[in-house]
């Protein structure tokens, strides 16, 4: 047997560590906001940002400068008491270095031990298998009994390898810690050999024709998605574990269209939230993860017309059963999750 029993699974794997979370905590997480805590100018931004972010993360790994690797995370320690977080309602996350790296045990043990109070999640770049969740998790347990700590860090998985898709579901199992994993197109379109250089969003050349027209005029050819599998994948493997799934990094910042479409198709596929790199992000991200107003009040009806979500109803000339009801409560539940923070769109969905 190579899992731990179902009792064990919720044991805290050191001595003094909090007891992991039998439940994730419910919370508005549609864009994580990308920090280079480095840059003094930066992170000086951080404390009146912070209020119109769902989740700051403090990156210590790419787009860091190795010889910056010391200040950032003297930055992310800063950044974690630069607001109070727990209190205000704004996640505080961190991105550490790959396990394979000189920088990550130090990158955990600093964020631990004069940050742990503050932090929720670290997220860990280029998972390959939920051994690497393992040994994190174990590692972690150390430092949060030697901290005193007493609610758990949670775990965010990057998925940038071939070998971390393919064991994707292994990986969102692996331990109570995990809340949820992204997609890395930049790191993962590398392993895998694709031909690009993007990150994230499509590409012009990964298309459909049609077939050839009799008269030989030219033949209409659409763009395609080449994430749609990936973002599939993940967002099942995640639903099945509980757990959340995320859209990655969208790196072209000018492209604020093809930007908000990568976006919305996560969002229709069963993502919560994004990466934000530039403030330009944030105002998208919060658009397309919030519920559409229209969207809201039609399932609301539903509900309305189904009180014990069973039967038959239709509603403007459309069949809704226990499966619509199921689909309506997804949107009604988020509604009233972002209607607690956002005043203007709790008006909107209270419009119907
Ligand atoms: C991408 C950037 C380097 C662009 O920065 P810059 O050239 O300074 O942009 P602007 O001049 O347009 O900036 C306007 C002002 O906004 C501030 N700014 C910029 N970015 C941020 C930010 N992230 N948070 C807060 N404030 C920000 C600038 O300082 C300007 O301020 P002012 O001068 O006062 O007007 C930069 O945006 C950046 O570094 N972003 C984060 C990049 C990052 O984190 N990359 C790593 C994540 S993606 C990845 O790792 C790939 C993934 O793992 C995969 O494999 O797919
Ligand atoms: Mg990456």
């Amino acid at each position: 047997m190579s899992q731990k029993t179902p009792r064990d699974f919720f044991k805290p794997l050191a001595i003094g560590a909090p007891a992991p979370m039998r439940d994730l905590p419910i919370r508005l997480e549609r864009m994580i906001h990308f920090v280079p805590p480095h840059l003094d100018k930066v992170r000086a931004k951080v404390p009146d940002m912070a209020g119109s972010v769902d989740v700051m993360l403090a990156n210590l790994e790419d787009a860091i400068p190795a010889d910056a690797k010391d200040a950032a995370r003297a930055g992310a320690i800063e950044m974690a008491n630069m607001y109070d977080w727990q209190g205000k309602g704004t996640g505080f996350w961190s991105r550490v270095n790959p396990l394979n790296s000189p920088w990550f045990q130090e990158d955990v043990s600093e964020l631990v031990l004069k940050a742990g109070h503050q932090l929720d999640v670290i997220m860990l770049p280029k998972v390959e298998g939920p051994w690497d969740i393992h040994f994190a998790d174990q590692y972690v347990a150390q430092l949060e009994a030697k901290a005193g700590l007493t609610r758990p860090i949670l775990f965010h998985a990057i998925l940038e390898t071939a070998q971390g898709m393919a064991r994707v579901e292994e990986i969102a199992l692996a331990s109570p810690r995990m809340q949820g994993i992204s997609l890395g197109p930049a790191d993962l379109a590398a392993d895998r050999k694709m031909k690009t250089t993007r990150v994230g969003g499509g590409h012009p050349f990964y298309r459909v024709i049609d077939d050839p027209n009799e008269d030989g005029s030219p033949r209409a050819s659409a763009q395609q998605d080449p994430w749609h599998y990936t973002i599939a994948r993940m967002v099942d493997a995640c639903r099945m574990a509980g757990i959340n799934a995320f859209y990655g990094p969208f790196g072209d910042i000018a492209d604020l269209d093809a930007c908000e479409q990568q976006f919305r198709n996560a969002f229709l596929l069963g993502c919560s939230g994004t990466w934000s790199l530039h403030p330009k992000q944030i105002a998208i991200a919060k658009n397309v993860f919030s519920p559409d107003p229209k969207e809201v009040v039609f399932a609301r009806k539903i509900l309305a017309a189904m009180p014990d979500g069973s039967g038959v109803a239709m509603i403007d000339g459309k069949m809704q059963d226990d499966a619509t009801w199921k689909q309506a409560k997804v949107i009604s539940d988020l509604a009233d999750l972002v209607a607690e923070k956002d005043p203007d769109l709790a008006k909107a969905y209270a419009a119907g």
